[in-house]
């Protein structure tokens, strides 16, 4: 086999591991907004407030050891959680109104 159908086949397999993971990953936040959702409710219901700064400082302060040792950008990793926390967020404040 020559060498450009060589690098041909490695960049398939190599696409076809990262749509499997990518799969992984929807699957994985819509278990994810699934839960956030019930504590939503679960807020909503017991009057207690859409965040929780504390809980947050925790996940991030997890989150960086557990890059670290997987190997991930810590920064990367925190910017990521932020994102999800502030739309989880949006939905605690939709489930008050
Ligand atoms: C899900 C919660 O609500 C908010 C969202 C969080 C999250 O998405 O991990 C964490 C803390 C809260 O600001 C929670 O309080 O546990």
């Amino acid at each position: 086999m020559d060498d450009t159908l060589r690098a041909a086949q490695v960049l398939r397999e190599h696409r076809e591991s990262i749509d499997r993971l990518d799969a992984i990953l929807v699957f994985t936040l819509a278990e994810r907004f699934k839960h956030t959702q019930a504590v939503g409710r679960l807020k909503a219901a017991h009057g207690l407030p859409p965040s929780d700064p504390t809980r947050e400082a925790q996940q991030i302060a997890r989150l960086v050891e557990l890059s670290e040792k997987a190997d991930l950008d810590p920064e990367f990793a925190q910017k990521f959680l932020a994102f999800v926390i502030q739309e989880v967020i949006k939905h605690h404040e939709r489930h008050q109104s």
